[in-house]
């Protein structure tokens, strides 16, 4: 049960976390993952230095339309950052060990905050497309039925067995990140919420986005919360955010379905409105005093 464990093991991400710090001499505080068709956040850096995944020692290959499969340093004013354009998702077959095993080679990078993205569907009545989604917490359905990152044994040298998750999303950078919005005239399309993850490939049926939003989720994707929690539990802060690209079906009059070219359409749509977020945002993100 536990053999797969080995895909995000200490030795095997200090392993690529060697190869690639003797690549490059960035060394990088803040860790970008870009979510389906949000690939052009890794435009920001400055002073680039980009491997393709197939590329690097022990790493996973992207196969997700949308998710272009390159690890991109470079600079952001004067922050050193690394940027994955392009994650790695359940479904794909990959374990769930080795879809975060690049959080935890962040970690050993030496990235201190890690800034998620992911496309989503709205379940909130009140969401529009387009809208920008603070996560302020997640509900974790695999976590349910024991599909966790952290399940196996656990290695001290990354954290604890039992880490807590109640302050998962940091609220320092939460704040940071609602000011920025407003500063930059987003606020009307600005939210705050809770994201769900489900296994996918399948969108949901009608009678799983009710029940979820009944559970109190916002949005719903596929994605993000296994990095949180691997993040978390290395001690790295997060940011998340969900880009609203398409509005959950929840009703039964509704003739619309969920599709991957919508998405990454919105995606594109508003990928300058994350770029200026982004850029605005990195360089006012304290250092140091992870928790
Ligand atoms: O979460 P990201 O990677 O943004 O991708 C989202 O978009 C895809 C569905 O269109 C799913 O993979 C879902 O998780
Ligand atoms: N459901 C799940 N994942 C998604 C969706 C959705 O509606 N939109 C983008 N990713």
């Amino acid at each position: 049960m536990f053999s797969e464990s080995a895909a995000n093991g200490f030795e095997e991400c200090s392993a690529t976390a060697k190869w690639l710090l003797s690549k490059t001499e960035i060394r990088p505080l803040v860790g970008i993952v870009c979510g389906s068709g949000l690939g052009s956040l890794a435009d920001i850096l400055e002073d680039q230095i980009a491997f393709q995944y197939s590329e690097i020692p022990n790493f996973p290959k992207s196969t997700v339309h949308g998710h272009a499969g390159r690890l991109v340093f470079g600079m952001l004013k004067k922050t050193p950052c690394v940027c994955m354009q392009g994650r790695f998702h359940l479904y794909e077959g990959y374990s769930i060990q080795k879809v975060t095993m690049p959080i935890r080679i962040f970690k050993l990078l030496g990235v201190e905050t890690v800034l998620l993205t992911n496309a989503a569907g709205g379940l909130n009545q009140d969401y529009n497309v387009g809208d920008i989604m603070i996560i302020k917490d997640h509900i974790n359905m695999p976590g349910f039925v024991g599909i966790h990152p952290l399940s196996g044994p656990n290695d001290e040298r990354f954290g604890i067995r039992f880490p807590s998750m109640s302050d998962a999303y940091d609220r320092e950078l939460h704040q940071l990140a609602h000011g920025v919005g407003v500063e930059l005239g987003y606020g009307d399309f600005l939210r705050e919420g809770v994201y769900c993850v489900l296994g996918g490939p399948s969108f949901e049926t009608i009678a799983e986005c009710r029940l979820i939003n009944k559970l109190g989720a916002d949005a719903v994707g596929m994605s993000t919360v296994h990095e949180v929690i691997v993040a978390r539990h290395c001690g790295m802060r997060v940011l998340a955010l969900s880009l609203i690209t398409n509005k959950a079906v929840l009703s039964y009059e509704n003739q619309e379905k969920a599709n991957h070219e919508e998405v990454l359409q919105t995606g594109r749509w508003r990928a300058e409105q994350l770029v200026k977020l982004f850029t605005t945002l990195v360089p006012r993100i304290p250092r140091g005093n992870n928790t």
